[in-house]
């Protein structure tokens, strides 16, 4: 459990004893994040709730009764002077739910939108989610768990330009593995979500890496048109096309000595995978119209919000490719999954806007009985919205408010931002359409080499080696036998799936079928962490016990936002 204060990040109050609240190890410790404030300085601060059951934690402006002075570090988590000193009191239950009582406090209180009225119940598995509480229509917290069984991690990592705004546990388990691998060579995979800040990410391994200096080339592969894109990348020599008059220098050319970032990684065409794959290998580059193989010095960074192993499955994506380039994932969390830092991100997006249009004086501290330019109801709004187009999508709705409230001396919501909000657009790639462009006659040289050694090799789990395996129906295959198989292959697909005989794809088609079947996806937190507790964080010994692949395991422990580096390997 996490105990007093912690460093590394500014203006993050910490108070508390490292109480949980509620009683045994393996409970979440409770946080309440400011997640909006009339002193903006204030937003981000933290305290960590002190309330295990039988001791209430006392929340007011001067937190009297279980925070005193020399407890509160930085300063007081909530001062403002028009909260009311009565303190309103939070106490957890030993199911992990946590009762408000107003008391005789006179201050406003509003959870999930509504005005509370003596007191309210917050369910543990609300608490999971997050739970916006507005005090006095100036203030808003969110009552969130933080950390995890296997203990918060702690601060001391950042990014050193602070592009990257949050302090959540999972955008600090992204900061920490961006350390941990930005002076390796490593080609690294960026997962997460559209919008999450995966291009941001990659700008960030490259600036902490000693490349720094080097050019930073990013590229969406979604924005390319298929029949270029091996030229584009890898460059072409002067006529190797019909008209091409100059020697065209292609991405990997442009970022030699820097970092290569190669968006939609998913939306490559096999063609370029194949060259993609020869490169990683091999470190050289050939260019369309060439048959030379030139060194390269570039560090690649993929990202993708696509399922490259259902791809993979489904034979439109190259499994030795994916391995190569997974030597190292980053998984970056969905905003959702990470509301604490709405309010660092919405500060920092509304002094950009503001100052573009002249306005920045409206997030000046209120003076007098003033309110807030934003409303701690606009606030509790937009946390509270899942955000499925994620941080792209809350810059957006943020623009649309400033814009919307331009010279007004309150924010509200404007139509343009209900319709936002109402419209919860679909959780897909936004991948722009590829330019439609003519296609080039076919290249006067030589095609490519065709594919390298490697990719034919039997360690290809490809689908093509899959689809050649084929020898049975799917529909012959008994649960037992299956079950049988997967064990003795240790839960990989792959060589299952040559057990049997059957293609990988067929796997997941059994399983479908077979409604007590579970993969890597169903295990809890919980099961997770009384493995590794018990098996002393041997990965392979957990994965025999939970029945999945090392792999699987390791996906899922990021999935869930545990903390992976206690995991070891035999
Ligand atoms: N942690 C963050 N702090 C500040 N800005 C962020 C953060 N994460 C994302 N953004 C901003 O959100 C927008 C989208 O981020 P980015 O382009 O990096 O997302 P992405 O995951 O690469 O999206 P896509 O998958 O659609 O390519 C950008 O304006 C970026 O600056």
């Amino acid at each position: 459990m996490p105990t007093g204060r912690r460093t590394g990040f500014t203006r993050t109050t910490l108070v508390g004893r490292g109480t949980a609240t509620t009683s045994g190890d393996d409970a979440p410790t409770l946080a309440l994040t400011v997640l909006y404030h009339p002193v903006l300085d204030r937003v981000g601060d933290r305290v960590l709730v002190d309330g295990a059951p039988g001791r209430p934690f006392a929340l007011s402006r001067t937190l009297p009764a279980f925070a005193p002075p020399d407890a509160l570090g930085d300063g007081e988590p909530l001062g403002d002077e028009h909260l009311s000193r009565k303190p309103i009191l939070l106490s957890a239950a030993s199911d992990g739910s946590v009762r408000i009582d107003i008391g005789d406090s006179s201050t406003t209180v509003s959870v999930r939108g509504q005005r509370v009225v003596g007191s309210t119940m917050l369910s543990a598995k609300e608490l999971a989610r997050g739970v916006v509480i507005e005090l006095g229509h100036r203030v808003v917290l969110l009552a969130h768990h933080v950390g995890t069984p296997g203990g918060v991690l702690d601060g001391g990592v950042g990014d050193e330009s602070r592009e990257l705004v949050g302090a959540s546990d999972g955008l600090r388990r992204v900061l920490w593995d961006i350390q941990s691998i930005a002076d390796l060579d490593l080609p690294v995979l960026l997962r997460g979500e559209t919008g999450s800040g995966k291009e941001l990410v990659a700008r960030a391994v490259h600036r902490a890496s000693p490349r720094r200096d080097k050019p930073f080339v990013a590229v969406n592969l979604g924005a390319i048109a298929p029949s270029l894109a091996v030229s584009e990348l890898f460059g072409a020599e002067k006529g190797a096309y019909t008209g091409s008059i100059r020697r065209q220098v292609g991405y990997f050319e442009q970022a030699h000595g820097g970092t290569l970032f190669l968006d939609e990684i998913g939306e490559a065409p096999v063609e370029l995978q194949v060259a993609l794959l020869r490169t990683l290998e091999t470190g050289e580059i050939q260019t369309v119209g060439s048959t030379q193989l030139r060194k390269t010095d570039v560090r690649v960074v993929a990202a993708t919000d696509a399922d490259l192993e259902g791809k993979v499955a489904s034979g439109s994506f190259r499994a030795p490719l994916l391995n190569r380039l997974a030597a190292y994932e980053i998984w970056i969390p969905p905003l959702r999954e990470r509301r604490d830092d709405i309010g660092r991100l919405l500060v920092r997006f509304l002094r950009e806007d503001l100052a573009e249009i002249g306005e920045l004086q409206r997030l000046a501290a209120p003076t007098g009985g003033a309110k807030p330019w934003v409303p701690a109801s606009l606030v509790a709004r937009l946390v509270d919205y899942d955000w499925p187009g994620n941080v792209r999508q809350l810059r957006n709705v943020i623009r649309q408010i400033v814009v919307g409230n331009r010279g007004r001396n309150r924010a509200d919501m404007t139509p343009a931002v209900e319709r936002l909000l109402v419209k919860q657009p679909p959780r897909e790639p936004e991948n722009p359409q590829p330019i439609p462009q003519a296609p080039p006659d076919p290249p006067k040289a030589p095609a490519p080499d065709p594919p390298p050694a490697a990719i034919k090799a039997p360690s290809d789990e490809g689908p093509s080696r899959s689809r050649s395996a084929s020898r049975r129906k799917p529909a012959d295959v008994t649960e037992a036998e299956l079950r049988e198989a997967l064990r003795s292959c240790r839960w990989d697909f792959a060589a299952t799936a040559e057990k049997l005989g059957i293609s990988r794809a067929a796997i997941y088609m059994i399983i479908e079928r077979l409604p007590g079947f579970r993969t890597a996806g169903d295990l809890t937190e919980q099961e997770i962490v009384q493995c590794h507790r018990e098996l002393g964080g041997d990965l392979a010994r957990m994965a025999e016990r939970l029945e999945v692949s090392e792999r699987a395991l390791l996906r899922r422990v990021r999935e869930l936002g545990l903390v992976t580096s206690g995991v070891s390997g035999r």
